[in-house]
């Protein structure tokens, strides 16, 4: 398959502090990539480098063949770079099949009318159905979001993103603050999402990366210091150096 995203020597620097050295990765349909590294790596600045959230002090990001590098969060979202955030930013009395409604409508520019106009229109309803189905959340599609569980809040961020119609999803800590009894709800979900997908999860919880990833990216002080198969990374030296050490060890001895 062919690339479809790559960056290229992302360097950003806070001051005198380097959170992102030189990191280079690419992308094809259809990837499965867990981006791991102790707290402070500097995960989510890589994160915001590549969705435009931040400017980087050198380096290029590189959709579909296009340089994306200066232009702005909304235009790269326009152009199928979406994310997800660590924290929900979910209206409360709103239903998830609302959110996502509401979504698909600003997607084409039509969400300034009424919402509710929009109920009958069996394309949007169509679309929403779809991506409420494969995240699991046509039960509570019309329940308000603080009614579901937190499992499910975090679901319908990745259902936003979705209805946005990525080609390229950046998800922030997925599981982050879910419940481990909600855990496979969360990996179920993540299996089902398109395949033609590119999908680099930022994740802490080891399992589900290890299940989720086809490839696993490990970034330590700001670099990426290994990639490769989910079977290599905790047998690499640098890796159990960094990161990987206890859980390895945790592994080992459990
Ligand atoms: N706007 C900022 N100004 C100054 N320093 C920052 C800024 N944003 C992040 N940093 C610093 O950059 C480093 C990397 O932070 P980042 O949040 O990217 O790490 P992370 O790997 O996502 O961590 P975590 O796993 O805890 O979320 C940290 O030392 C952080 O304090």
């Amino acid at each position: 398959m062919s690339e479809l995203f790559r960056v290229e020597g992302l360097t950003k620097s806070f001051g005198g502090l380097a959170v992102s050295r030189n990191i280079s990765l690419a992308m094809q349909e259809g990837d499965r990539i867990a981006l791991i590294g102790p707290n402070g790596a500097g995960k989510t600045t890589f994160v915001n480098l590549v969705t435009g959230q931040l400017q980087p002090s050198a380096g290029q990001v590189v959709l579909n063949g296009e340089d994306v590098t200066r232009l702005g969060a909304v235009q790269r979202v326009r152009r199928g770079l979406v994310r997800t955030f660590q924290v929900t930013r979910l209206f409360s009395d709103m239903t998830p099949e609302e959110h996502v409604t509401l979504t698909v409508l600003q997607r084409e520019g039509r969400a300034t009318r009424i919402l509710s106009r929009f109920h009958g229109n069996s394309e949007v309803a169509g679309e929403v159905e779809t991506i409420l189905s494969t995240l699991g959340l046509l039960e509570v599609a019309r329940r308000r979001v603080r009614e579901i569980a937190y499992g499910q809040q975090r679901l319908l961020e990745i259902g936003i993103a979705l209805a946005l119609r990525p080609k390229v999803l950046l998800l922030d800590e997925p599981a982050a603050g879910v419940p481990s009894s909600e855990t496979p709800r969360i990996e179920h979900a993540l299996e089902r999402l398109p395949k033609t997908l590119a999908v680099l999860m930022i994740e802490h919880d080891m399992d589900l990366v290890f299940r989720f990833a086809r490839r696993v990216a490990v970034l330590a002080a700001g670099e990426i210091i290994f990639q490769g198969l989910p079977s290599e990374v905790a047998a690499n030296e640098k890796v159990r150096e960094a990161y990987l050490g206890n859980y390895a060890h945790a592994r080992s001895v459990a």
